[in-house]
C-alpha cells in the first residue's frame, strides 16, 4: 500500500467546553448566564494533518478567546443567539467553510431572602443553581446552510400511575408480567430543529428562543402527565406531536428517553402485601427509547444531527 492510498477523512477541530459566565451589572439587579460552549471548525485543513502546515489553522486558543470576547462585546441573550454569532463570525473567515458550535446552559435562580416586611423576595445578586434540566443548543453550518437545534437534557420525571404496558409478544424468554398500573419514570433529553430560515429570522429577532424553550418544556411535561401511557414510546410520540402542533418554528423534534424501571418489591416473605407502594428504583439495565417526530415532507437535514451522540 502506498501512502497515496491513505487519505484524511471527515474532520473538524476546535475548543471543547469553554466555560463562560456572563454577568450583566447594568443595574443593581444583576443577571447571570452560565454556558459551556464548544466550537468546532471545518474547512480544508488537510495540510495541517498531513504535513504539519498550520497556515490555515485558527488556533483553538483563539476560538476560546473569541467566546469570552463575544460574551463581553455582544452579551449573551440566548444560547441559540450566541452560537449564531460565533458560527457566522468563524464562517466569515476564509479558512472556515463550516463547523459546529454547541452549548449547554446551566440554570441559576435568585436566592429568596426576607424583605423588610418579612416576605421572601428575590435577592439582587445572589443565586442558587437550579438544575431541573440542562438547556442545550447546537448550530451546524454546512454548505452555507445553518442548522439550528435547541434542546434540553436530563429532565427527570416520574408518574405514580396512569401508565401500563401489555400486549407485547411472548416467547420462551419473556418473563415480564403485563401490567395495567405501573410507575413510569424517565430522564427526558429533547432536541428540536428550527425550520429552515428560522435562524435568519432569529437574527432579526423574529424567533423568541427563550419563549420557544419554555413552551417546549411545558408541553413535554404536560403530555407526560396527561397522556394515559400504554408505553414510553407512545408518551414520547405524544410529546413530539404536541410540540409540532403548537410551535410552527420547529420542524423536527428528537427524544432520548431511558425507561427508569421501578420494580415492585416482593414483600410476601414478610407477610406484607405491596399494592404498588414500595419499589426498587432500578439502575441498569434500562430500556431506551430514541425517536424523531417530524413533519411529513420536511426536507431531510442530516447535517443538523451529525456529531450529536445518541440521536437517530
Ligand atoms: O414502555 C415500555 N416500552 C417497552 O418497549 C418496554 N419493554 C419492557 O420490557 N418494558 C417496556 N416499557
Amino acid at each position: 500500500m502506498s501512502s497515496s492510498d491513505i487519505v484524511l477523512g471527515p474532520n473538524q477541530y476546535g475548543k471543547a467546553e469553554v466555560r463562560v459566565v456572563r454577568v450583566n451589572r447594568e443595574t443593581p439587579v444583576h443577571t447571570l448566564v452560565d454556558l459551556n460552549v464548544s466550537s468546532m471548525l471545518r474547512g480544508d485543513f488537510t495540510e495541517c494533518y498531513t504535513s504539519g502546515d498550520n497556515t490555515r489553522v485558527i488556533a483553538t486558543d483563539t476560538q476560546k478567546n473569541t467566546v469570552y470576547a463575544f460574551a463581553k462585546e455582544h452579551g449573551i441573550t440566548t444560547p441559540e443567539q450566541f452560537l449564531l454569532l460565533l458560527g457566522q463570525h468563524f464562517t466569515g473567515q476564509a479558512e472556515v467553510s463550516g463547523g459546529r458550535w454547541s452549548a449547554e446552559s446551566y440554570p441559576w435562580e435568585r436566592i429568596r431572602v426576607p424583605g423588610p416586611d418579612g416576605t421572601l423576595t428575590e435577592h439582587e445578586h445572589s443565586f442558587v443553581k437550579s438544575k431541573q434540566e440542562i438547556r442545550t443548543a447546537a448550530l451546524t453550518i454546512a454548505d452555507g446552510v445553518e442548522h439550528l437545534v435547541g434542546g434540553f437534557s436530563d429532565l427527570t420525571v416520574l408518574k405514580t400511575t396512569g401508565s401500563e404496558f401489555s400486549g407485547y409478544p411472548k416467547d420462551r424468554y419473556t418473563t415480564l408480567p403485563e401490567t395495567d398500573d405501573r410507575v413510569m419514570a424517565t430522564d427526558i433529553t429533547a432536541r428540536w430543529l428550527f425550520a429552515a430560515g428560522a435562524e435568519g429570522q432569529a437574527a432579526a429577532g423574529a424567533v423568541d428562543f427563550d419563549a420557544v424553550y419554555a413552551r417546549v418544556k411545558q408541553i413535554v411535561l404536560e403530555q407526560f402527565a396527561l397522556v394515559h401511557s400504554l408505553s414510553l414510546q407512545q408518551t414520547l410520540y405524544a410529546a413530539g406531536e404536541a410540540v409540532l402542533g403548537a410551535i410552527e418554528e420547529i420542524e423536527d423534534i428528537r427524544f432520548v428517553m431511558p425507561n427508569n424501571h421501578h420494580y415492585v418489591v416482593d414483600l410476601s416473605p414478610f407477610g406484607l402485601e405491596n399494592p404498588n407502594e414500595v419499589f426498587q428504583a432500578g439502575d441498569r439495565p434500562y430500556g431506551l427509547m430514541n425517536a424523531s417526530v417530524t413533519r411529513r415532507g420536511a426536507p431531510a437535514r442530516p447535517q443538523a444531527w451529525e456529531w450529536i451522540a445518541g440521536f437517530c
